[in-house]
């Protein structure tokens, strides 16, 4: 398990969620769903299938491969099934929390998972309690079940539309019944959630990679506060919220998302590309090179190699089998991480001016170390460039992070960063630069993480990360 003071040392990727409803290999393609959306979280998985009556659920630690062997998911019959990739943000990372949950309750099975945070989760658990409840994980989603559990509603979808109502935050969840899938995208649309069709089945992920995978036909993005519900007779959309035009994270086209996937219509690596573009248009500077910080930089960096026709190079080498440098255990070995991790290439970088392009600094461990690096290689001048503005909040919206207290950027400006990290030059992405890149308007977004404006409101909320487990042992002290 990932002790919990080590975890949030960057903004981590959040969940990733599949869904098929109707076709014979239910369980393998979630198998498959899960396995391209990996990159969305690494603790633990989970499938839950069903025919229709009989619900079967695998559940573990650690990663989609290691988790479901071929006699795990040949236990999962039936021709419809959800699964779901977790990195927590509600509760801690222990088997009881993983995703999806699976219940019996008056109305029959119900097994559900989300991407996102409940940020009112303490408060209605609390009320739930009060009223008898009885829950077996500190995870936020299992909150949503008793809401829908303890709903008068006459139809699932009414008990559901009354239980989401009640929940504040960012969230996409799929809902798995008898005969029916539902997707639920919350009303600002802050996580994303997509749809496809797969031989006449319908498919629902978190991105549009899990579906190329399957070979499934990418159909539309749910739309912000949009309910798909998907039963025997085809999907009916309905819209039980209230009106939004939608605020996607715009973090998600930074840095969570894969860059194969396109999302609300924009293709990832192409924003990130573009990003790049406009880094180089608005923060100049002569150099050699151009280096990315894999994987994370490459995108941004060819981008700005290209507008400032300076030439890319891979300067930095990654060992792509070394563990993600969060999961180690102290901050001194961590630091060795980053070492493990990257090694810069000398013979390319020797007396060389370079531009390093990375996506975001949250902490400032990384990029210290690898400016550390860079320079011990012989660069001459290390310039830093950042594909999004300064990471000065925590987000409260499904992605794990740190408290604001601890970001870089929301305790020094931009020299103090600059000198803290070693570089020579240090230049963020403006707000606009990345929204022309991203070629959405701004109010159509999230960036709350950039600019402090909450979409949904957070006042007195602590980190996001373990909020519920802070809130337990605060009141059982
Ligand atoms: O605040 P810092 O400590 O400087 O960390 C920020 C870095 O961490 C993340 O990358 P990560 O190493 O997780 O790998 P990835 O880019 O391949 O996802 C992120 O993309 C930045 O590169
Ligand atoms: N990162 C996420 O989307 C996490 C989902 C949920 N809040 C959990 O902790 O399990
Ligand atoms: S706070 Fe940042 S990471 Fe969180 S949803 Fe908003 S833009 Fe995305
Ligand atoms: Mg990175």
């Amino acid at each position: 398990m990932i002790p919990e003071s080590d975890k949030a040392d960057h903004f981590h990727d959040e969940c990733g969620v599949f869904g098929v409803f109707d076709h014979t290999e239910a369980a393998n393609l979630t198998y498959l769903g899960l396995y391209a959306q990996q990159h969305r979280g690494q603790e633990s998985a989970g499938i839950v299938s069903t025919d229709g009556k009989q619900f079967n659920t695998h559940r573990g630690m650690g990663l989609v491969a290691d988790i479901f062997q071929k006699s795990a998911i040949k236990e999962l019959t039936g021709r419809h099934s959800i699964g779901h990739v977790r990195y927590s943000t509600s509760g801690d990372s222990g088997l009881r929390n993983c995703q999806p949950f699976c219940y019996q309750y008056a109305h029959g099975g119900i097994a559900m998972c989300h991407n996102g945070n409940i940020v009112n989760a303490p408060e209605l658990r609390d009320e739930l309690e009060k009223k008898g409840s009885i829950f077996q994980s500190t995870s936020d989603t299992e909150v949503l079940i008793h809401l829908v559990a303890r709903s008068p509603g006459a139809t699932m979808q009414d008990r559901l539309a009354e239980a989401v109502n009640r929940l504040s935050g960012g969230f996409s969840l799929l809902v798995l019944v008898e005969k029916r899938l539902v997707g639920v995208r919350d009303q600002n649309g802050i996580r994303p959630l997509v749809l496809g069709q797969l031989d006449g089945a319908w498919v629902l992920a978190s991105e549009t990679c899990a579906f190329d995978l399957i070979g499934a036909t990418f159909v539309r993005d749910v739309e912000p506060g949009e309910m798909v519900v998907i039963d025997e007779h085809g999907l009916q959309s309905l819209h039980p919220f209230s009106e939004s035009a939608g605020k996607f994270c715009v973090f998600e086209y930074v840095y969570f998302a894969r860059p194969d996937s396109t999302l609300e219509g924009v293709n990832v690596y192409q924003a990130r590309y573009r990003i790049g573009v406009e880094l180089a248009k608005e923060s100049p500077v002569e150099a050699d090179l151009v280096i990315p910080v894999p994987d994370s930089g490459v995108p941004p960096a060819m981008g700005y190699a290209e507008a400032s026709c300076i030439p890319f190079q891979m300067g930095l080498i990654r060992n792509h089998y070394v563990g993600r440098t969060f999961i180690e255990p102290k901050q001194s070995i961590r630091n060795f991480g980053v070492k493990l991790k990257l090694n810069p290439n000398r013979e390319l970088i020797k007396g060389k001016r370079v531009i390093l392009v990375d996506d975001s600094i949250v902490r400032g461990t990384t990029s210290r170390k690898i400016v550390e690096m860079v320079r011990a290689a012989g660069a001459k001048e290390i310039h830093m460039r950042i594909s999004s503005p300064p990471t000065k909040h925590s987000c409260f919206y499904g992605v794990d992070t740190p408290d604001a207290n601890e970001l870089m950027a929301n305790k020094m400006n931009l020299d103090e960063m600059c000198k803290a990290i070693g570089a020579d030059s240090l230049a963020f992405v403006s707000f606009e630069g990345m929204y022309r890149a991203v070629g959405k308007q701004r109010s159509l977004h999230c960036d709350a993480c950039f600019s402090g404006d909450y979409p949904v409101p957070v006042e007195g909320k602590r980190s996001p990360q373990l909020s519920l487990l802070h809130f337990h042992s605060r009141r059982s002290e």
